[in-house]
């Protein structure tokens, strides 16, 4: 089986990257600011956010981190995203999901000027994209795509599997695959919840792709030998045994897989960093605006 190494992969592209904001730099241009609003104290949301923080400085970009506690008001938050609306230092932010219970997530991602949508999340992006027409794509989506692309797993004409509907991996992944273009060309088939036999769905599948958010549904018996398997998951799982007390793992259960999976990605270290490069290409599209 071969490991889809997303963290190498994500590293030869952020040296690619470097690169050119080296060449920004030296010819005195723009170079790429991303902000990011962490609101609470999610430990996940922390260290995703941290490490886009980092990744930036890896590639030479600034980057501003807003932090609030989980007390802040629904229009302090869409006060601090009208100023970064209009800050023009600012090239691209996104906000950091989920946020508080208090908050409504639509109508923060409602406010943002797509333009500075480097999250691919508002409307005339996700609009945009449907139909084909350049724009900042979802990070997550964008990344697998990269990864299908640089690591040369065909697409066209495959049967592809998508497990889950959400707004920022499932719908876009699911839209993406079935595109004319390459990656897509695929035959996409999204399950879900109320999906029944999943069974049936899932060992038809060339290409498996698992973002549902449960700590190693996919087990052996549901696949086909052969498959390639993209694990969108990133679950903290209790295990004393580990100084943190829980281990990370994803959808799918990895060691059963390994004996019948041509191809696939682990977790931590496949989709996750590749998402993080996804977000450092948008901002670096976004700093070439002006
Ligand atoms: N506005 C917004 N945009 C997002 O793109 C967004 C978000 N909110 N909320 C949460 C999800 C999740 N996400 C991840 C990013 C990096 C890793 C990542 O780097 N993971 C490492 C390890 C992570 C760890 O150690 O916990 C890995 O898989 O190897 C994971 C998950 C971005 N998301
Ligand atoms: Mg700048």
């Amino acid at each position: 089986m071969q490991v889809l190494d997303g963290k190498a992969l994500a590293t030869t592209i952020k040296g690619e990257m470097r690169e050119e904001v080296d060449q920004i730099r030296l010819s005195g241009g723009n170079i790429p600011h991303l902000a990011a609003v962490l609101i609470g104290d999610n430990p996940a949301s922390e260290s995703y956010v941290r490490s886009k923080v980092r990744s930036c400085e890896e590639v030479g970009f600034h980057s501003t981190l807003i932090r609030r506690g989980t007390e802040i008001t629904q229009s302090e938050v869409l006060e601090i995203v009208e100023q970064l609306n209009n800050d023009p230092d600012i090239d691209g932010f996104i906000v950091q999901l989920p946020l508080p219970k208090h908050i409504d997530e639509d109508a923060v991602n409602l406010a943002i000027d797509p333009r500075k949508d480097v999250d691919g999340f508002t409307p005339v992006n996700v609009g945009r994209m449907t139909l084909g027409l350049p724009s900042f794509l979802p990070a997550t989506p964008n990344g697998i795509l990269t990864m299908l692309d640089r690591y040369g797993i065909e697409t066209s004409g495959k049967e592809v599997v998508v497990l889950g509907r959400s707004n920022i991996v499932g719908t876009p992944m699911t839209i993406l695959l079935s595109r004319k273009g390459s990656p897509g060309n695929a035959t996409v088939t999204m399950c879900h919840s109320r999906t029944q036999d999943l069974k049936f769905h899932t060992r038809r599948a060339d290409i498996l792709v698992a973002a549902i958010g449960i700590p190693e549904m996919v087990t052996a018996d549901m696949v086909k030998d052969g498959v390639v398997i993209v694990d969108v998951g990133i679950n903290r799982v209790e295990d004393d045994s580990r100084k943190r007390g829980y281990r990370l793992c994803g959808d799918v259960d990895y060691k059963s897989l390994e004996s019948k999976a041509s191809a696939m990605t682990p977790v931590p270290g496949g989709v996750g960093p590749m998402t993080v490069v996804s977000l450092l290409m948008n901002t670096l599209k976004a700093s070439k605006r002006k």
